[in-house]
């Protein structure tokens, strides 16, 4: 008896065996869920088509967020597959490398406007055309985020002005859709070695500070996501919705 038995769960994000998106889909897939799988480009294809498979995804298609057709795409074809959804993750972020390290007054017009478009604005692209497959389902929206949305990390920049505008999106997005029983939520990770954080300068350092000073005295690990991820997406949590749910060892609680 998994705790996503019989659930239709779409995953968009997986680059590797390291991303969050895998560890979920790994977790979903232990619990019952069916799953559909999406990858960003023919790049990171070769890694996902084989990992898709192994975790017996129904689906696997390629979604470039940035693109409404292909967005459209996605979810027509799992409309005609499936007939519905119950479960979408968002797992996708990018800025580019060089806002990501110096200083936040060196930030571009371009490399704010690709920022936000990638790693927020794609929430609200995905849950237009999610939401005819979602509504009363008692579904379950989940995006990804980090706490330097809510205070300043240097190096972070532009993405921590990303996943604050994330953040309020989810809000927003669960006051949207919350009469059609719809629930939007995030999980606020801590540090994680991803391909992904191999772009954020000082990266090792705040890992380093979390694991001397968060309360569990070290780092979480995407295992540990995926759990809370199973919790929100399942009924356990289904009084839950517009929350930023902190999987980071108790850090962001420190002064
Ligand atoms: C200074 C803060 C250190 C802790 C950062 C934790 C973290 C690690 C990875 C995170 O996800 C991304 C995703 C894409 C991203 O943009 C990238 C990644 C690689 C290359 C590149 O050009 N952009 C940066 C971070 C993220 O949002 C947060």
């Amino acid at each position: 008896m998994g705790l996503l038995d019989g659930k239709k769960a779409v995953i968009f994000g997986i680059a590797n065996e390291k991303s969050i998106a895998w560890a979920i889909a790994q977790a979903f897939r232990r619990e019952g869920a069916e799953l559909a799988v999406t990858y960003a480009n023919e790049t990171v294809a070769k890694r996902v088509i084989p990992l898709a498979e192994s975790v017996g995804a129904s689906l696997v298609l390629p979604c470039d967020v940035r693109n409404d057709a292909e967005i459209k795409d996605v979810f027509d074809k799992i409309g005609r597959a499936w007939g519905g959804i119950d479960v979408l993750v968002h797992s996708i972020a990018f800025a580019g490398k060089e806002e990501l390290k110096g200083s936040f007054l060196n930030t571009t017009r371009e490399g704010f406007t690709l920022a936000l478009d990638i790693s927020a604005y794609s929430l609200i692209a995905l849950m237009k055309e999610a939401h005819p497959l979602m509504e009363g389902r008692e579904g379950s929206v989940l995006a990804l985020t980090y706490y330097g949305g809510q205070k300043v990390f240097p190096n972070y920049n532009v993405m921590g002005v990303a996943k604050a505008a994330l953040e309020m999106s989810v809000k927003y997005l669960a006051e949207a859709v919350g009469s059609d029983g719809i629930r939007v939520n995030a999980i606020s990770a801590g540090p994680l070695k991803t391909l992904a954080s191999s772009g954020v300068g000082g990266f090792n350092q705040i890992a380093g500070h979390v694991a001397e000073k968060a309360p569990l005295r070290r780092n979480i690990t995407q295992d540990e996501v995926a759990g809370a991820a199973v919790y929100l997406a399942s009924s356990l949590s289904s009084g839950v919705s517009g929350e930023i749910h902190f999987v980071d060892s108790g850090y962001n609680i420190i002064g």
